[in-house]
């Protein structure tokens, strides 16, 4: 690979006479660690089923691990490609354990069905889950986990097939004060494994953006606001633009905050 995982030029989406994406022209490198913030309605689920290979663009261009969108067998391309999401997890079906549903992750498929896996794949599966700290729901049925637990069960899933990108969408949605710096913490040592795939995470708040999280680009009413290194990207001026409200940034400890400035 020449080091672009995802090269997007002049992209924009069109659905149903709203533009969902404009113009938007964005390079990640291999092994970065990406997060994208913006308020509701920007485009940030949008964005990130193009580097999924999920969507096409309606103009523009998009590279996927070297892959031209609308040029290439997507199917392909997808089993190059962790990505953790509600929606996808809202699919799992019923009485499905946690143990298989990683597993099936290799087969790109839902639902544990006549497969034989070789005890390499196993192994994986739970080393995993061990490393995302659901040893013990192994046997569990996923529908009966809490959220926080189904959050890190689906990371693992996105991992199992070594994927080359892991996109994760508000993987922190939803989790109680615990539970988000519980998976906080494990995102930031997974940002610091130099084994672990390229990153991209979708967000609404700073707080939840780890430690390692290496670069960000803010999005608002489908256009980019800022792109580039955390640090240049965090400022009060990005992000209030960002947002639409004065807002006052801090990093301490390697995390980030914002709250209304007065
Ligand atoms: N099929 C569609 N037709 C028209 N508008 C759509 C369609 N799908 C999404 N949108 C709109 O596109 C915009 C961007 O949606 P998207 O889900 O990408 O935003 P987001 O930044 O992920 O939002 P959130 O933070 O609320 O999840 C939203 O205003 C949404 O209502």
């Amino acid at each position: 690979m020449t080091g672009e995982v995802l090269q997007l030029r002049g992209v924009g989406v069109r659905r149903e006479g709203a533009t969902l994406l404009r113009d938007v022209t964005w390079n990640v490198g291999e092994g970065e660690r990406w997060v994208i913030l913006g308020p509701n309605g920007a485009g940030k689920t949008t964005l990130l089923q193009i580097a999924a290979a999920l969507l096409h663009p309606s103009e523009g261009t998009a590279d996927v691990l070297e892959e031209r969108l609308g040029r290439t067998d997507v199917f392909e391309l997808r089993t190059r490609i962790g990505f953790a999401s509600t929606a996808l997890a809202e699919k799992v079906p019923s009485g499905e354990t946690v143990v298989d549903l990683v597993l099936t992750a290799s087969y790109a498929i839902l639902g544990r069905w006549q497969e034989e896996y070789d005890t390499t794949d196993v192994s994986r599966a739970v080393a995993l889950l061990e490393a995302l700290g659901c040893a013990g729901l192994l046997r569990r049925r996923f529908d009966t986990l809490s959220e926080g637990e189904r959050k890190r069960v689906q990371i693992a899933r996105a991992l199992m097939p070594d994927p080359e990108l892991l996109l994760l969408d508000e993987p922190a949605a939803g989790l109680d004060l615990g539970g988000r710096e519980d998976l906080v913490a494990r995102l930031g040592g997974l940002a610091d494994d130099p084994a672990a795939p390229t990153m991209v995470m979708v967000t609404h708040h700073l707080e939840e953006v780890p430690d390692g999280f290496t670069h960000a680009l803010l999005l608002r009413e489908g256009e980019i606001v800022a792109r580039g290194k955390v640090d240049e990207v965090f400022t009060g001026e990005h992000l209030s633009h960002c947002f639409g409200l004065p807002l006052a940034v801090e990093r301490r400890d390697g995390r980030w905050y914002a709250r209304a400035a007065h």
